[in-house]
Parts: C-alpha cells; structure tokens; sequence
C-alpha cells in the first residue's frame, strides 16, 4: 500500500521565512509560483528576459534571472523543460547551491538519468504534480489541488521530507493526496504514463478511429465528435468514479461493446509493445534519444509537429470548436506556441 500524506502530516513552520525561487515560469511554474504565493509563502522567479518575465511581472512577482534567483533563494525549484536545465543549472544554479539550500524538481528525469548531479550538502527533493501546470493552478483555485508524487534524493539537512511535504501543501496537493515514491519510480512511470497511455497512446488511438471512419465515407465532422469531443465527457465519468461509473452511464449495448472489442482493440500484440517501450524507458534508450533530438536540433520533433498540425482532425475540430460559445471562454490553457 502507497503511503500517502494529506495536510494533517505537514509542518508548514519549515518553508516560513524561506524564499521560494521558482526557475521557468510557464505550465508548471506560473502555476506553482501562484498556488505557493495564495498559500502565504515567499516567491520570487528566476527566468531569462523575454515573454514568460514579462508576464510573471503582470502577475506581480519579483522577477530575476535564474542566477539572481538562485542566489537569492533558500528552495530552488527547476521547472523549465527538461531538455533544458542540465545546461542552466550548471552555469547559473549550481554556483549558487551553497551549503543548505534545497534543489526541487516536478520530474525526476535529470536526477534519474545523471544529467544534474547536485552537491551532497544540499537538498534535492522532488514534488510531482500529477496534472498538467494550467490544471494545477485553476484546481486550486477552485478549493482543491491536483495529487503529486513527493521523493527525496539527497537529505543534508534532515528536513528534506518536511519542506518536500510543506512545498506539496502550498501547491495544493496535500488536499488531494501526496504518494511517497522514489526519482526512480516517478520518471519511468511518468514517461511510461504518458507515452502509452496519456498522450502518445490516446492522440494514435483518436486519430486512427477518426481515419477508420473518414476513410469510410462518413462526415469528418460526426468522426470528430465521437472520436475526440465525446472522450472528455467519457473520461470525466471515470475521473468521477472510475471505469464502473462511466460503464453506469453509457448504455447496455455500448458496456456490451466495450467488452466485446476494448481487448481486440488493445490486444496481446499491443501489451508485448508497451512492454517494449517500458524496457527502452528503463535502459535509458528513451533518455539517450530525447538528448539526442535535442543536441541535433530536433529534426524529428520539428517535423511531427508540422505533420500533426495538419491533420485533418485539427482542421475540423477548429471549425466545430469555434462554434461552441463556452470553448472560447477558457483562456488559462493557451492553444499552440
Ligand atoms: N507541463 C506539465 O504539466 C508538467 C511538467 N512537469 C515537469 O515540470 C518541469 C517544467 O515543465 P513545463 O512546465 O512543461 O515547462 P515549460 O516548457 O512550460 O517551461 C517554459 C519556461 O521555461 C523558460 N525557459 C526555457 N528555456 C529557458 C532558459 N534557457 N533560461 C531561462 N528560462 C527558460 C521559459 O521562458 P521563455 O518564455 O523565456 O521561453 C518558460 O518560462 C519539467 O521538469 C516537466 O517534466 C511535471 C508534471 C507536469
Ligand atoms: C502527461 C504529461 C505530463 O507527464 C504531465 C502533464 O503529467 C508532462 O510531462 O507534461
Ligand atoms: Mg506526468
Ligand atoms: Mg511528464
């Protein structure tokens, strides 16, 4: 059984008086920094001069760059893109690490894979929130939080679990639930997660029933709506209440359905796949070719992106989105980059 902490188990004394710099502020940070600040803590941003200091100073923050951050700070914590903190730890965090100070990540990536390898007489705690950052913050403001994943690396001080457990509270996570693992488990299954399942393993399965259908001769636009926009109201049902709750909704013949197909659909050859992509997460091959990408320029990704821009499964939901009047409300998720 997973050891979980809510707010009964947090000593918040442990963080007062600290100063928080939060390095990057897009989803993770801007997110993070807000909860943090609303929870009463001292936070300041570390970012380089551009868009994302522009903004953190509209939302009231005293901005620095990462090196001035990180001076000034006591809790340091990296959440710009993975790819690129082994580069800006090392010459504007690593020097300001001094004796004490505590390193924060919301992945375990660097740690895990050896591309940040911090002094021993520092902190190095990880708070994962399982949420997407602009989740993270509008839940919080909603009265609850998102759950996280709290894991300790290195404890110079002996209070690296309490300020993990305090930091956790100020994002709102303790309301949710905080599950004590290691950077071990948190990457793998991480990248796992959203490889297989989350991301890489929904948008195939989306597009390859929306193509089925359209190849067949239906309306793109009926494909769309029941291949992408009913899947949010389906997941909602299970975020709810689980698989059970969604299969109490939907009707005896699509539950008979689901039975009858979901296993031809995610079959034997499928599982030995994911088992693959588990192994190459776990030897490193995953790690190794992300890094790569990113030395060469990211040709790969440059192109999938263009690619996937493309397809006509954006094309047409842009159109039946623009329609719906409440989608256009929502302007803390901002679409494209
Ligand atoms: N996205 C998510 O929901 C989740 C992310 N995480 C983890 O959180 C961490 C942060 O991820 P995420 O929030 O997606 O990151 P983002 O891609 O949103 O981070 C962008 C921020 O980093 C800044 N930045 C980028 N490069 C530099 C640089 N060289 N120097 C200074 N600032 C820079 C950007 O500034 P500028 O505007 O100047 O470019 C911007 O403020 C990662 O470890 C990730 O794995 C964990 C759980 C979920
Ligand atoms: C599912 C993707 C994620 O792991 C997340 C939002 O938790 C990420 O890295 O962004
Ligand atoms: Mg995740
Ligand atoms: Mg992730």
């Amino acid at each position: 059984m997973a050891t979980l902490y809510y707010e009964k188990d947090v000593d918040r004394s442990v963080l007062e008086g600290k100063t928080i710099a939060i390095i990057g502020y897009g989803s993770q940070g801007h997110a993070q920094a807000q909860n943090l600040r609303d929870s009463g803590f001292s936070v300041i941003i570390g970012v380089r001069p551009g868009k994302s200091w522009e903004q953190a100073e509209r939302d009231g923050f005293a901005v620095y760059t990462p090196d001035e951050a990180a001076a000034r700070a006591d809790v340091i914590q990296l959440l710009l893109p993975d790819e690129k903190q082994p580069e800006v730890y090392r010459t504007q965090i690593e020097p300001h690490l001094t004796a004490g100070k505590a390193l924060f990540f919301s992945h375990g990536f660097n740690i895990h894979f050896g591309q940040i390898v911090p002094p021993k007489d520092v902190d190095v705690v990880m708070v994962a929130p399982k949420s997407p950052g602009h989740l993270v913050r509008r839940v919080f403001t909603e009265g609850f939080g998102v759950p996280a994943l709290l894991a300790v690396h290195q404890d110079a001080t002996g209070q690296a679990k309490a300020l993990g457990l305090a930091y956790a509270s100020g994002i709102g996570s303790t309301r949710a639930g905080v599950i004590e693992t290691t950077f071990r488990e948190e990457t793998e299954t991480d990248l796992f997660g959203e490889q297989v399942v989350l991301c890489g393993g929904v948008t195939a399965l989306i597009q390859a029933g929306f193509e089925t259908l359209v190849e067949a001769g239906y309306q793109p636009e009926i494909a769309y709506f029941e291949c992408l926009h009913e899947l949010k109201l389906i997941v909602d049902l299970m975020y709810e209440g689980g698989l059970a709750n969604m299969r109490h909704s939907i009707s005896d013949t699509a539950e008979f359905g689901d039975y009858l197909i979901g296993k031809r659909i995610i079959n034997d050859e499928v599982r030995r796949e994911m088992k693959k992509v588990l192994a190459e997460i776990q030897d490193g091959t995953f790690a190794r070719t992300w890094i790569l990408e990113n030395q060469t320029g990211r040709p790969f990704m440059n192109a999938r992106r263009r690619q996937e821009a493309e397809h006509p499964i954006e094309q047409v939901g842009a159109r039946l989105r623009a329609l719906m009047a409440w989608q256009k409300k929502r302007e803390d998720v901002p679409v494209g980059r």
